[in-house]
């Protein structure tokens, strides 16, 4: 079969992304390794499948997979590449969009600007919802490392999140520590690790290992999930600039029983297609 795809990014966290509302696609694992490998296919972080709602009362819904394979809950860059796809390909001409992901529904809005806004939903700092094996709640929780103990907090914003406080960002932390908690034994479900730096109460540097891809140039997901876990801890205010490798992202959070509020940009890269 013949798949036809748009190549995007959300400040450089790459993806490619499938219109599965004009024509149904199915992908197996091994196909969406294949795609997402550098070399020898096409290559992205996450693969984002647009299909028509189960629910009415919504407009799509999109299905995301990392490059390994794995389907997972939420992805805020991709969020926003989503809505530019939906919008670019006249699947839609709503500015304000109802989406339905495997985390729930979320809401994103297209600004003048190009720019867009999305309502990331609620986070939660309990460690079954992510989960993580802890033996009670705390405030920061100490995890092993190869003999050294750093302090975590565990944040799901839909998908699972580690954020690790740290004054030095550097390539030793994030490729050393980054691997060894994504896939430690007391977070079965493997979690996203995001290295924050804290410059002052409302700017921040985040560096993120994401589960199933390694580190990638953004996390949307990633970001609301450090700013909460700063807010949470007395480190933050509640408006945050972002800095990524890849770019800046804006995240606002109120407090408990509020939505974390993400905007950032979509770009497209190009379209093609490729035998699949
Ligand atoms: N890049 C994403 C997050 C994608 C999913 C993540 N790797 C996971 O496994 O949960 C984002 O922008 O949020």
């Amino acid at each position: 079969m013949l798949l036809k795809f748009t190549k995007m990014h959300g400040l450089g966290n790459d993806f490619v992304v499938v219109d599965a509302v004009s024509r149904k696609v199915y992908f197996n694992k091994a196909q969406i390794e294949r795609l997402g490998d550098r070399n020898r296919g096409i290559g992205f972080d996450q693969l984002l499948i647009v299909e028509p709602p189960s629910n009415p009362d919504m407009d799509f819904r999109y299905r995301i997979y990392n490059c390994d394979g794995s389907e997972v809950e939420h992805c805020g860059n991709g969020a926003r590449c989503f809505a530019k796809f939906v919008l670019d390909r006249e699947l839609t001409h709503k500015r304000v969009i109802d989406v339905e992901t495997k985390r729930g529904q979320i809401q994103l809005k297209v600004q003048d600007d190009g720019q867009v806004c999305v309502d990331m939903g609620e986070p939660s700092f309990v460690p079954e919802d992510l989960p993580f094996v802890a033996p009670g709640l705390a405030d920061l929780y100490p995890i092993d490392v190869a003999g050294e103990t750093y302090e975590l907090t565990p944040v799901s914003v839909g998908n699972p999140h580690a954020v690790i406080r740290v004054d030095d960002l550097n390539d030793d932390i994030v490729e050393g520590v980054g691997p060894i908690v994504e896939g430690h034994e007391r977070f079965p479900n493997n979690v996203n690790v995001g290295f924050l730096q804290v410059l002052s109460a409302d700017e921040v540097n985040l560096r993120v290992y994401e589960r199933g891809v390694g580190e990638t140039q953004a996390c949307g997901t990633g970001a609301c999930a450090a700013v909460v876990a700063g807010i949470k801890q007395g480190w933050l205010a509640e408006e945050v600039l972002v800095h990524l490798p890849g770019g800046d992202l804006r995240i606002a959070w109120q407090g408990p029983g509020h939505s974390i509020q993400m905007t950032g940009p979509a770009e497209k890269v190009f379209e093609g297609q490729i035998y699949l």
